[in-house]
């Protein structure tokens, strides 16, 4: 008892979202990018982060480089881990859209479910599913990190559109075809879309 008299006033005058948005002068959000390894989900989110910081806003990118190679590095791509994997980042991601800050994930997140946990815990109104809906053929083409390559001869296993299944999004906030979109275009597409979201009055 005499505990919890000395802790909820201190949680009365903790600051929240709206005082951290006031002091950025922004308003937050997830962007969150889904599509497959190869298909333009990071190159897009740096391009994007670059614009929205000329234009004095703050973000963080979220990706495979700063999430699977720290906090998540004990994951692999299993269904339960790819759940683990998403789980983690959504509430991760949760903390700097709470924080105030414009917040880009880009992670394959290969179906309905594991992106609707993402915006469940994230909260659907603070959240723009972005399908970067680039082709198999292309993405494979492409194939960054030979990761493709390894994957038909088997030496990856349940690898996202080979061996292991991508859902498409049914209702996406933007879809962005990047075998048919430059970088420029998609961004462009992507800041008619959240400018008018983000900027403070
Ligand atoms: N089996 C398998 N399937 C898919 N991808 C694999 C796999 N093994 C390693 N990689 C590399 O990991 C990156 C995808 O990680 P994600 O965290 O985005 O995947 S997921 O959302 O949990 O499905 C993905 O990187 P991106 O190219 O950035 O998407 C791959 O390079
Ligand atoms: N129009 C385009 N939009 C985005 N990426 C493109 C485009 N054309 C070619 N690319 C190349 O495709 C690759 C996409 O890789 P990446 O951004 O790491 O994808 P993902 O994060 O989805 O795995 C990069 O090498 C990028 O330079």
């Amino acid at each position: 008892m005499q505990a919890e008299n000395h802790i909820y006033p201190i949680f009365d005058r903790m600051l929240g979202r709206a005082d951290k948005e006031a002091l950025l002068h922004q308003h937050s959000v997830m962007i969150w990018f889904t599509g497959l390894s190869g298909s333009g989900k990071s190159t897009i989110a740096i391009a994007l982060e670059r614009e929205l910081q000329k234009r004095g806003l703050l973000c963080r990118i979220l990706d495979g480089d700063n999430i699977r190679s720290g906090i998540n590095n004990n994951l692999g791509f299993s269904a339960e881990d790819r759940v683990e994997n998403i789980r983690r980042i959504a509430e991760v991601g949760k903390l700097f859209v709470e924080t105030g800050i414009i917040t880009l994930a880009a992670f394959i997140s290969p179906n309905n479910e594991l992106r609707e946990m993402a915006s469940r815990i994230i909260g659907k109104e603070n959240f723009l599913e972005i399908y970067v809906s680039t082709p198999l053929e292309e993405c494979e083409r492409r194939d960054v990190k030979g990761l493709y390559a390894k994957a038909r001869k088997g030496e990856i296993r349940n690898f996202t559109g080979i061996s292991a299944p991508f859902e498409a999004p049914a209702h996406p906030d933007l879809s962005l075809d990047t075998s048919k979109l430059s970088v420029e275009e998609s961004v462009n597409r992507l800041l008619e879309l959240i400018l008018p979201r983000v900027k403070a009055e």
